[in-house]
Order: C-alpha cells, then structure tokens, then sequence
C-alpha cells in the first residue's frame, strides 16, 4: 500500500484562502482524525484529496503518482461525505453493486450484516430512510468499499448515540480485519478519542497539529492554583487559555515541561484530553511574558 502525500494544496473560494500551503502524509493502515472549528476547511481539502474540487496549488499523491483524474489511483480512495452523490431512489443495496462496480470486490455479507445491526431493510430507498439511517446506510457502503484510503467526513451526521456507538465499534472490527487508512473528520472529539491514532488540526487555513494522540495529549496540560504562583510557573510558556475564578487561575498549555522549572505546591498540574487540547489550540492564544 502506498502513502498518500499532500503537497502545498492551496484553496481560494473567491477572496477567501481555505487552505494555505498545507502539506501532510497519510500513512497506510492508520486511523487519523481531521479536526478544524466549523468553516476550517476539512471538507474542501477532503473534496480536493479525491479530486471532487480543484485545488488552486499544490497536489496529491499516491505514491508517486498525482491522483487527479488518474481512475486508477483515485479507485483507491473513498469519501464518505454529507452530499449526496446518489440518486434518492436508489435502493440501498443498489449502492451496494455501484460501489462494487466502481471499486470492486464489495464486502456484500459484512454489509448486509451491518444493515440488520442497524435495522434497514436493503431494499429501502435512500429517500425513505431518516436522516440518521441514511448515514448508517452511506457509512455502511463507506465501511466495506474495496478502497485502501476511506475518508468520512461527519461520520456521525444524525446518528442517535446507540448507532454511532455501533458505528464505532464496526470500525474498529473492519480496521482489525483488514487494516487501512482511515481518515475521520468530526466534531464529536470526545467519542472518537479512544479510535484515533494520530490527529492532524486545521485552523486559520494551515496544519497547526499533526502528530500522534498520545505525543500531542502527553504535553497538553490545565496548570491551576494562585494566580502569581501559575504566573510565574508559566512565564514564557505560550498560554492557550486562561481563566480566574477569584484568586486561582487556570491556563491550558501545549508544552513540554522537561525542562527544569520548579513546581510549587500549591500549583496543580492536569493533563488534558483531546476535546480539551483541540478547544486551547483553536481559540487564539496569547504570549505570557
Ligand atoms: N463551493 C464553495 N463556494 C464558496 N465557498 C465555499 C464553497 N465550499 C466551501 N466554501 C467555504 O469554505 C470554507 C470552508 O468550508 P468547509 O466546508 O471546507 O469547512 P469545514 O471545516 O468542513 O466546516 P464544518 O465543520 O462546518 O463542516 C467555509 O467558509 C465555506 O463557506
């Protein structure tokens, strides 16, 4: 399996810069959460991955081969998104055979097995079905597709608690069964934590994070106690967030805090999880001199 390489895409949508300059790698047979604040640019540079839009620069990879209009590399690559490609009167199983057609060697038993987990009948249309059941219906194509790059984007779109539950404990069946790269742009960070491998997070146009859950969350920590104490712990530390509840104050910080700074007792140190890491590195920071 090849890696997926993403060089200098660059995206304008009138005078607004999407994407600026961002270039990352998708290793094979990895998980990775794409995370970005409402507007940030994930599904347009998932648009453009699989060649659904146009970047304006830059380009993308298979191997060494540029996927754009290439059928053969693009064959590879999957996307699961919100708009929908299909007719409205397509019988779910009907999506089943295009998928086959267009990708081949479709898993039809593990997806007939997954449509009666989530209760739909194959011969439904996608029109009849719920908003809810109809990303069970689209996830469940998305999930035995013969691709190796599987890109979900709002995986979760309206899916009660009980089916994304299930959702999530198919991928992780699916993943063990026959590793691939997974790509999961969602906004639910909390339940997808556990999956993720590695995280790579938009905002303002560009990769600020892209690196393994557990580096980033090892360094990710709320430091809380007296303000002049938190203070002068946190002198020329970049503080992401900051708040005082009368005189104890608590900063988020994304830092590696090996180096030889002394600890007072009454300063407390806390790591946080990714929900948290991802709101401190997305809401605008400020230098603490
Ligand atoms: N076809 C288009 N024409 C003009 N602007 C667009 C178009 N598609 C997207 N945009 C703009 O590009 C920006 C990024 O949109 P995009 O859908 O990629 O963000 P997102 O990170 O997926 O957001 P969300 O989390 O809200 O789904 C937004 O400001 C959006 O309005």
């Amino acid at each position: 399996m090849n890696k997926l390489t993403i060089q200098h895409v660059k995206k304008r949508f009138g005078r607004k810069q999407i994407l600026n300059d961002v270039s990352f790698e998708l290793a094979p047979a990895k998980i990775y959460g794409l995370l970005g604040r409402n507007g940030a640019g994930k599904s347009t540079l998932l648009n453009i991955m699989t060649n659904r839009i146009f970047a304006n620069q830059g380009q993308v990879l298979l191997g060494q081969t540029p996927v754009a209009n290439n059928q053969a590399a693009l064959s590879e690559l999957y996307l699961m998104s919100e708009v929908d490609l299909l007719m409205k009167h397509t019988k779910v199983k009907d999506t089943f055979a295009m998928a086959e057609d267009v990708y081949g060697q479709f898993d039809f038993a593990n997806a007939t097995r997954m449509l009666n987990a989530f209760g739909i009948s194959e011969k439904d249309t996608l029109a009849k079905l719920s908003t809810g059941l109809r990303t069970a219906a689209k996830l469940t194509v998305a999930l035995n597709v013969n691709a190796n790059y599987i890109f979900l984007d709002e995986p979760t779109l309206g899916l009660d608690a009980n089916h994304r539950e299930l959702f999530y404990q198919e991928l992780m069946r699916t993943y063990e069964e026959r590793p691939r790269t997974f790509v999961i742009s969602t906004h639910l960070i909390s339940e997808v934590q556990q999956l993720l491998e590695d995280v790579i997070i938009l905002d303002h146009a560009t990769i600020i994070k892209n690196e393994a859950v557990s580096d980033l969350l090892a360094n990710a920590y709320e430091i809380s106690g007296p303000a002049d104490l938190v203070a002068e712990y946190t002198a020329g530390m970049q503080i992401l967030t900051s708040r005082q509840l009368g005189k104890i104050q608590a900063v988020t910080v994304v830092a590696a805090l090996n180096d030889h700074r002394v600890l007072p007792d009454q300063v407390k140190l806390a790591h946080l999880d990714l929900q948290k890491t991802f709101t401190a590195l997305t809401n605008g920071g400020e230098k603490h001199e």
